[in-house]
């Protein structure tokens, strides 16, 4: 039988089904079976928004015309090489040659639909979702549900690119979206934004006074010092971030690979909103406060949003404390159980990991590196900073006191930073050393001001009760777009975690099989599948024993890789072979950061050279398991 394939502009036979299935106005209220059950934020979204998105993206996604692999060509775009590649994708420079007469060069981004692969376990739980709703699944296979998740993925992170590079003209510190090839049938979408040449942002270098290229051909000076670059990293990124802000977004994973270096404009960028989450006042649902139903929903929708600010999303070093605290009771004695409140203001999720980025620029160092994950997160919460004399900049100080502050109600926000740097104009004195007695003493008025202070900016859901559930705080799991299915509701399967230990996930299926896609056709023996789901979920019931308990290794579930290798190429008057090649490589390693799942000792998590294959056994899982007491 045939399916109707799931791409951006069009909705899935699932989603049709289910859409015939409801009656078109209550959706949110009617799309929750039971009371006590809290959808995930983004079901919500795709449930009751998904056709404002698609119209919204309708006229920046273009079909694919030509795809000619020989030529490397997609539509007007020459496929040059290889950039970067992350968890979803690879990254390529491409030449758009829609206008002979412009060089224009940009980065294409390829997503195979069908990658990432999920475990039995979330594709059983996805059909328990779908089965919810009386629809027939009886006839759906294993390629059509994971096409279904994984464009429904994509088609948020596109939405948000293009909400925060059009709306209110964007900002010039985020990376700029431009269009999204993609058709029914083609296996991949392509989405090309604007090409940054220098890279990501690069932090490790040989000793820690010492300056890294990039960041000379940004600041256009070989003899410039660390905290003068540091400032520069500070002054751009905080723009980008005061203007998601505004916009009401949370980007939700800052760290140095997301963040990408123009060296013609000269700045630092935001890039990668595939953690990104809108704030319920920026969704594009109509409110209207005199009417009940709407204002349910909008209850609803809260609810569905608190819970969303609350799950480990990241990439651990780069995690803030108030969201990786394993303590569910407060019993114990260290210094997380001080902070215990949920997430409040996700903005200064944010804030954190723009500081940990910033240590990382200043000290030449993670300011938290465990052993492993578990460790991190624990060195994250009790693990207090200090400075040492020679350190006690007033930059330093604010990354380390007062952006690194464990507790989210009075650390700084950026619309403090912003403040903070406008009132000194310290981009214009990037220097410590030449900042003046005025700035000195502002900047110990604002020190007064920030540390007497409790958070300055308003919180979107205020008015919202908490949810009583405290393993909320204490779980994590991947953003589960349209599962409807919030696997932290659920105890850790111990498939979940075997699933989630494999290598880096390739980016299209023409690159070989990846070990999740070894443990999914082990179970499917090579083949699609049809199965119901209650019969699946019994099978996966009895051979995947359940820990049932909410345990942190959910956040291994989080695949976040960072790319192979920065390549850069500065010419503008090149030819095409040029212009589409690499000739000047950075000559110091990239950082790489090993995907989160991967990982079990933490210090492989940084590598200088090449990949670290992870030879974890079950029994080094189960340690890893028993590392608190509290989890068996
Ligand atoms: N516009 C760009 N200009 C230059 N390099 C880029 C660009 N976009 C991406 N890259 C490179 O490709 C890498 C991966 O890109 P991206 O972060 O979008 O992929 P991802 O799959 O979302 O990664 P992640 O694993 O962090 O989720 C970046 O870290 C960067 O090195």
């Amino acid at each position: 039988m045939g399916h109707q394939l799931p791409s951006l502009l069009a909705d899935s036979d699932i989603t049709l089904r289910i859409e015939q299935k409801q009656h078109s106005v209550n959706k949110l209220v009617t799309s929750i079976p039971n009371s006590q059950w809290i959808p995930a934020y983004h079901t919500l979204i795709e449930r009751n928004i998904s056709r404002t998105i698609q119209s919204d993206l309708k006229p920046f996604i273009r079909p694919i015309i030509r795809f000619e692999p020989s030529e490397m060509m997609v539509n007007d775009f020459k496929i040059g090489s290889t950039i970067g590649s992350g968890q979803f994708g690879k990254v390529f420079k491409a030449l758009d040659k829609s206008d002979p007469k412009r060089k224009h060069i940009v980065a294409l981004k390829r997503i195979n639909k069908l990658k990432p692969k999920y475990s039995m376990n979330q594709l059983m739980r996805q059909i328990a979702y779908w089965k919810q709703f009386n629809i027939e699944t009886d006839d759906l296979d294993v390629d059509l549900i994971t096409r279904t998740m994984n464009v429904d993925r994509c088609r948020w992170e596109i939405y948000l690119m293009k909400r925060m590079t059009y709306d209110n003209k964007g900002n010039s510190h985020i990376v700029k979206f431009i269009q999204c090839l993609d058709s029914l049938n083609s296996k991949d979408i392509w989405i090309v934004t604007e090409w940054c040449n220098l890279g990501e942002l690069q932090w490790k270098r040989p000793n820690t006074e010492s300056t890294l290229n990039q960041w000379q051909q940004i600041l256009n000076d070989k003899n410039i010092s660390v905290m003068e670059f540091a400032i520069k990293a500070l002054d751009d990124l905080s723009k980008g971030l005061q203007f998601l802000n505004e916009a009401g977004c949370i980007h939700r994973d800052i760290k140095p690979s997301n963040i990408l270096v123009d060296g013609n404009q000269k700045k630092l960028k935001i890039s990668d909103f595939g953690c990104g989450l809108l704030i319920p006042e920026s969704l594009p649902f109509k409110y209207d406060p005199s009417n009940e139903i709407k204002l349910k929903q909008l209850d609803i929708i809260n609810k569905c949003f608190e819970k969303e600010l609350n799950k480990i999303i990241g990439t651990p070093a780069f995690v803030p404390p108030e969201l990786c605290k394993f303590t569910s009771d407060g019993s114990t004695e260290d210094e997380c159980s001080k902070h215990k409140s949920l997430v409040k203001d996700g903005f200064k999720l944010d804030v954190w990991s723009l500081g940990v980025t910033l240590h990382c620029i200043i000290f030449n160092k993670l300011p938290f590196s465990g052993e492993n994950e578990f460790d991190t997160y624990h060195l994250i919460n009790s693990q207090t900073l200090t400075l040492d004399k020679k350190d006690d900049t007033w930059l330093s100080k604010l990354v380390v006191t007062k952006m690194l502050e464990k507790n989210p109600d009075i650390r700084v926000s950026i619309k403090d930073i912003r403040n903070l740097i406008h009132k000194n104009k310290l981009k214009k004195s990037p220097s410590m050393n030449k900042i003046g007695g005025n700035a000195k003493k502002s900047l110990k008025k604002f020190w007064k001001k920030i540390s007497s202070s409790k958070s300055t900016e308003k919180l979107s859901l205020k008015e919202t009760k908490p949810i009583d559930d405290p393993n909320l705080t204490a779980i994590s799991s991947n953003t589960s777009f349209s599962s409807g299915l919030d696997v932290s509701d659920e105890p850790i399967n111990i498939t979940d975690f075997i699933d989630s230990l494999t290598t880096n996930l390739p980016v299209s299926s023409d690159e070989g099989g990846d070990v999740s896609n070894r443990a999914l056709t082990s179970q499917e023996n090579g083949t699609k599948t049809r199965r119901s789901s209650s019969s699946s979920s019994s099978s996966s019931s009895q051979s995947t024993p359940s820990l049932g308990v909410p345990t942190p290794i959910k956040n291994m579930i989080k695949i976040k890789a960072s790319p192979e290798k920065s390549n850069n190429d500065n010419r503008q008057d090149a030819t095409e072979t040029d212009l589409l090649t690499d000739k000047n490589l950075p000559n110091h390693p990239t950082i790489k950061m090993k995907p989160s799942k991967n990982i079990i000792n933490f210090k492989n998590y940084i590598q200088d050279d090449k990949d670290v294959e992870s030879s974890d056994t079950i029994d080094q899982i189960k340690d890893y398991l028993n590392y608190k007491g509290d989890f068996t």
